[in-house]
């Protein structure tokens, strides 16, 4: 039996994409298809590069063209990526290049929101993504430290368009309110500051393509996130907290903020989850057992992930070296990009949902 083509995305037809639930074909997801003699080389193109389940999906495409063909010689299957764009996305002209834009806010100060929005910009750098990421964190921006980039860099013109460029570092393009606001002024000034400066971020900094532009929102839900929410075209939101009953207790109006204003959540991040003492290995639950776990179950959401207090993270965000990038191996850094991917996947799945044609049951008469 000679190999077609179509005997290929036959055998392609039974593998799904497990979070999408429509095999491979259905979701225009194979790319190329090359047949040599018996050999077969695929290409199917995800919609993430940080796609949690992309070493699953490649086994299972291999072994069902082993299966489907029995005189399939070696197959070969390549993982590439596309990111699709949200809606708001599409609509939205300050940022044409741009395919998703992400919050990632808190209910209170010091949860380590910052912390989390640089390393899971780093990890869906380290994934193949183009990220940028705008710390807008007018009471704090501790994003450029946290990034190795002195406080107040030298911005410089793109020549075409006359735009701003943004800083790179770890490869990832980064903006921060800290680069234009006086680090003096006061906390009363920083409001309308910074809603304008949000939206110069957006019309007047040549971000070029991005798969994922993440902002760095102030902690809190007062008047000035709800003036950003409602400024920025997002494509969803990841709330950080800890999980003491205090944070818990404010994260609520957090969630709450984001539903009044039609943003989704695409998840929980719990921070500060527990302490593995180095010298014993015995656990600590500091700040209580799973209180983000348990809100995200309360309020039908995902929870991303939870991250232990450690050392080496905090130094990290101190040395400006973020630890999936100065120490990939470490558990830390691999809970990290977990998390980004995990991230990555309700993206995907919520502009797939968004997007995809609704199919009308009409009832008879
Ligand atoms: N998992 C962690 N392990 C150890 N230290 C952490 C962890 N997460 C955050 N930190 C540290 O906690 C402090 C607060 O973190 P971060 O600045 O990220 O919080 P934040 O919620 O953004 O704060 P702010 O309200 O000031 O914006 C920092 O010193 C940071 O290095």
């Amino acid at each position: 039996m000679s190999i077609s083509n179509e005997l290929i995305l036959n055998a392609l037809r039974k593998v799904n994409d497990p979070d999408l639930h429509k095999d491979l074909v259905t979701l225009n997801m194979i790319k190329e298809i090359n047949i040599n003699n018996n050999d077969v080389s695929v290409v199917v193109e995800l919609t993430t590069p940080a796609c949690p389940l992309k070493g699953k999906i490649e086994e299972d495409c291999v072994a069902a063209i082993k299966n489907e063909i029995p005189d399939v010689g070696k197959v070969q299957v390549t993982m590439s990526a596309k990111v699709q764009p949200s809606l708001t996305q599409k609509m939205n002209q300050l940022l044409p290049g741009v395919k998703n834009t992400i919050a990632v806010a808190s209910g209170k100060g010091g949860v380590g929101k910052s912390t989390v929005a640089v390393n899971l910009a780093v990890a869906l750098a380290l994934d193949g993504a183009k990220v940028g990421l705008i710390d807008a964190d007018i009471y704090g921006p501790s994003i450029p430290t946290m990034l190795g980039i002195n406080n107040k860099p030298r911005i410089y013109q793109d020549p075409v368009t006359q735009k701003m460029l943004p800083l790179e570092n770890y490869g990832i393009k980064v903006i921060s309110i800290g680069f234009l606001i006086d680090d003096d002024a006061p906390v009363i000034w920083r409001g309308p500051m910074a809603s304008g400066a949000i939206k110069q971020f957006m019309s007047d900094v040549h971000w070029d393509e991005l798969d994922y532009l993440i902002f760095d929102l102030p902690p809190g839900t007062g008047d000035i996130q709800l003036t950003l929410v409602q400024t920025i075209p997002l494509t969803g939101a990841v709330v950080v907290t800890t999980p003491q009953e205090v944070s818990i207790v404010d994260v609520k109006k957090a969630v709450s903020m984001f539903k009044r204003v039609n943003v989704p959540v695409l998840g929980i991040v719990e921070n500060m989850s527990y302490f593995i003492a180095p010298d014993t290995g015995k656990r600590y639950d500091i700040f209580g057992t799973d209180g983000g776990k348990k809100l995200a179950e309360e309020f039908s959401l995902k929870l991303l992930g939870q991250l232990p207090i450690n050392q080496k993270v905090r130094e990290g965000g101190d040395n400006g070296k973020p630890i999936v990038f100065s120490q990939p191996d470490s558990e830390q850094a691999n809970k990290f990009m977990e998390i980004s991917r995990n991230l990555a996947a309700e993206i995907s799945k919520n502009n797939y949902n968004l997007s995809a044609p609704k199919i009308e049951i009409s009832m008879g008469d």
